[in-house]
């Protein structure tokens, strides 16, 4: 009795190891399985807490040194004010959410933004949030670091799919990637240039970089058709690289993690076709700018080239019309699809989304505007720190 007393609630619940049972179970990430109630999509970050372990949660919600550019992607959002059109004769059954993309038609404009290692948060990991992004219809871009691989979480999901490749200092493994990419029926490749690798945020590391022992990088997984080691990518990436991936795979390139006008042309020579405004949610270097402050600027700079896609703080509707009408032609969303992931499984993933859609759907019918392409910067009156970047 003593004992118990001392002990805690989750130390007495906890099962006897068994030998046989699989290692994923023991790090006790979620295994929910249900659709939510989503008031929004920052109101789920504290039931995420409690459904996740510490661990995947840290790693999930952190980003690099003081966080800063973290905040600045939300603060940032509140220079750009919604200048509202009324009596524009709108209503619910003519507004048009759809846009269509390299070809690709979503039925909004958002999709799940590239993230490795849902396990750490599920123990179905990607399988799961693709699987509820299909029946959300959205579009899914899988992570090149999913502990699932490429191929099962293709056939996860129904929508439209896109893969996200962490180019890998051996030709052949990167090629590889693109050929089985290419055969699972992704339709473009989303070439990552802003990262190291996992994001380490200081409580990540304090904590000693806990990823669960038995995870594994899927598409390298050698038991899975793999190879090479997902760790050694290549950072010295050029606008050359963009060739090869095209003449790899016949697919459409987008290159994700652009916050400058200057590095726009050389990317499109290089043969991209599309951009993504980023800064990986502030999990790769922290002091630049919030994504939403340079997008015009990176707009203005591609001039119509090539559609214009941007990420990182990315929460509510109005969140949406402020990027759209500001040049994006579509949006991805990143930590709130982990949040629905961690608190309700697949169908949790298909709350976020479809709650993301509601809210737009009424931010819109307010706007006064009819459709996403009707949107323009002249919607939003821009203000405060941003507007002073769009001076220079
Ligand atoms: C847990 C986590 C893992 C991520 N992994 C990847 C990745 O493997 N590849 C990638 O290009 N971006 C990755 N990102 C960045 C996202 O694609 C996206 O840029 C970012 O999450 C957007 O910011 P938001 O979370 O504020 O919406 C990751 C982000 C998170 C939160
Ligand atoms: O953490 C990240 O931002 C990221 O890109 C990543 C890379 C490898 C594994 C998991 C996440």
């Amino acid at each position: 009795a003593l004992a118990q007393t001392s002990a805690s609630t989750e130390e007495i619940a906890a099962p006897v190891p068994d030998a046989a049972a699989p290692v994923t179970s023991s790090y006790g990430a979620s295994t929910a399985n249900t659709e939510l109630n989503v008031i929004s999509l920052p109101a789920l970050k504290e039931p995420f807490k409690e459904a996740v372990p510490e661990a995947g949660y840290v790693f999930v919600t952190g980003a690099k040194g003081d966080e800063w550019t973290l905040r600045e992607n939300r603060r940032a959002m509140e220079d750009f004010r919604i200048v509202t059109h009324r009596l524009t004769g709108v209503s619910a059954d003519q507004l048009d959410l759809s846009v269509e993309i390299l070809g690709q038609r979503m039925p909004f404009p958002f999709f799940v933004a590239p993230m490795g290692a849902h396990q750490m948060t599920h123990e179905e990991g990607e399988v799961a949030t693709a699987r509820g992004a299909g029946m959300a219809g959205a579009l899914y871009c899988s992570s090149g670091a999913s502990n699932r691989t490429l191929e099962e979480i293709a056939q996860a999901t129904t929508g439209p799919k896109w893969f996200q490749l962490y180019f890998n200092q051996d030709e052949a493994v990167t090629k590889s990637l693109l050929r089985r990419a290419k055969d699972a029926g992704y339709s473009a490749i989303v070439l990552t240039a802003d990262a190291l690798g996992p994001g380490t945020p200081d409580r990540f590391r304090a904590m000693g970089m806990p990823f669960r022992s038995d995870m594994s990088f899927g598409n390298h997984d050698p038991a899975k058709g793999g190879s090479g080691d997902f760790f050694a990518q290549k950072v010295d990436l050029t606008p050359d690289d963009i060739r090869m991936i095209k003449d790899e795979t016949g697919l459409p390139v987008i290159v994700k993690g652009i916050l400058r006008a200057e590095d726009v042309d050389p990317i499109i020579s290089g043969g991209a076709d599309a951009i993504q405004v980023s800064n990986h949610g502030g999990r790769q270097i922290d002091g630049v700018p919030g994504a939403i402050s340079v997008l015009p600027l990176v707009v203005r700079a591609v001039d119509g080239r090539v559609p214009v896609i941007m990420d990182s703080g990315i929460r509510r509707g109005i969140d949406v019309i402020r990027a759209l009408a500001m040049g994006a032609d579509c949006v991805a969303v990143g930590r709130p699809v982990m949040y629905g992931l961690g608190v309700g499984g697949a169908p949790g993933v298909k709350s976020v989304l479809e709650a993301l859609a509601a809210e737009l759907r009424s931010d819109m019918l307010l706007t006064g505007a009819r459709s996403v392409a009707e949107l323009d910067p002249s919607y939003i009156s821009v203000t405060g720190p941003s507007a002073e970047m769009q001076e220079g």
